[in-house]
């Protein structure tokens, strides 16, 4: 396993339609091996006009091959952390529950209702040292409000004209198949605004391995609960996406340099820093060391050697 920190603070997670960020300089492809496997992808590192490197990794391969359900997201996690990442900034392709979200919105949801069905492993304690992490704010919250103010400023410099809804609800349900009008008007009724298929166990993880993690989400459709309109198909994801990922290209330019600089200072890390340090069960003669050593792969402040 490759351990090497090459001082990343950031990290960018890619979605459907996003598998670069080609209007920064490319550095290198780096691919830590971690004890959960390989990333989705080789992590392009990327640096901004500054000279500050980020990360960029997409979460279905180069070349969508992954399925939602087998995106390796703990790899995917822990090779961003080993690199130094301490925030995430995740995109995602999803679908709209509401009528008032056309597709091309971007969004940044504060809320999540899992739907996913037990297939992806969900926890990075799942062997002989056993932790619950909080997660009733499913995303960094300081994260998400800085990101409210950048990501609509950088919106509006853009002459595409996408709007930005903040506070929403993002079912994640198990693909690949879209969902059914019934589930989908449930999942309205459920208080759901968006959906899709990759936030959960993404975001969970995330937590696990003490990084801040944001999910800007871009509407592509409007799923299948509208009476007298097509159900979701990929044919009409695709209208939006490739416009959506340039947007994304776009955003991603703008607010990068700012956010750097603010989880260098430190304040916006400081609710999700240190948060698993009383979340993990008290140590026991029992925990094996194999599972202590896989730990102190993305926790090595609390599983030192
Ligand atoms: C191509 S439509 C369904 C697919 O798109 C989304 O992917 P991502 O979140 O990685 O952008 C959605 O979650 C599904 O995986
Ligand atoms: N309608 C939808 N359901 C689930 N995931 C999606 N990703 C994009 N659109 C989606």
């Amino acid at each position: 396993m490759t351990q090497a920190s090459e001082n990343v603070v950031i990290g960018v997670i890619g979605g459907s339609g996003l598998y670069h960020l080609d209007n920064l300089t490319f550095v290198k492809y780096v691919n830590p091996d971690t004890p959960w496997g390989y990333p989705s992808s080789p992590i392009t590192i990327c640096s901004l006009p500054s000279g500050t490197s980020v990360a960029f990794l997409a979460r279905h391969g180069p070349g969508h091959t992954i399925t939602p359900s087998s995106v390796p997201s703990r790899a995917n996690i822990a090779a961003l952390k080993s690199l130094g990442v301490r925030v995430i900034l995740a995109f995602s392709a999803v679908g709209s529950l509401r009528e008032e979200i056309p597709p091309g919105t971007f969004c940044l949801p504060t809320q999540v209702i899992d739907r996913t069905k037990g297939v992806r492993p969900t926890t990075f304690f799942d062997g002989s040292v056993v932790a619950h992490a909080s997660f009733g704010d499913p995303f960094s919250m300081k994260l998400v409000r800085w990101l409210e103010g950048e990501v609509g400023k950088a919106l509006a410099s853009d002459s595409r004209g996408v709007k930005l809804a903040v506070d929403k609800c993002i079912v994640c349900m198990e693909g690949p198949q879209f969902s059914t009008r019934a589930e989908s008007l449930m999942y309205r009724q459920w208080g759901g605004d968006l959906i899709n298929m990759s936030v959960l166990p993404e975001a969970k993880l995330a937590r696990e391995a003490e990084i801040s993690y944001a999910l800007i989400a871009t509407a592509t459709d409007y799923d299948a609960w509208r009476p007298h309109t097509e159900s979701v198909t990929v044919s009409e994801v695709f209208k939006t996406l490739q416009a959506n990922a340039e947007t994304s290209r776009h955003v991603a330019a703008k607010v990068l340099e700012g956010l750097n600089a603010l989880a260098v200072q430190g304040d916006i890390l400081s609710t999700e820093k240190g948060s698993m340090q009383y979340s993990i069960m008290p140590r026991s003669e029992r925990q094996q060391g194999e599972d202590v050593a896989k730990l102190r792969f993305i926790l090595p402040e609390y599983f030192p050697e």
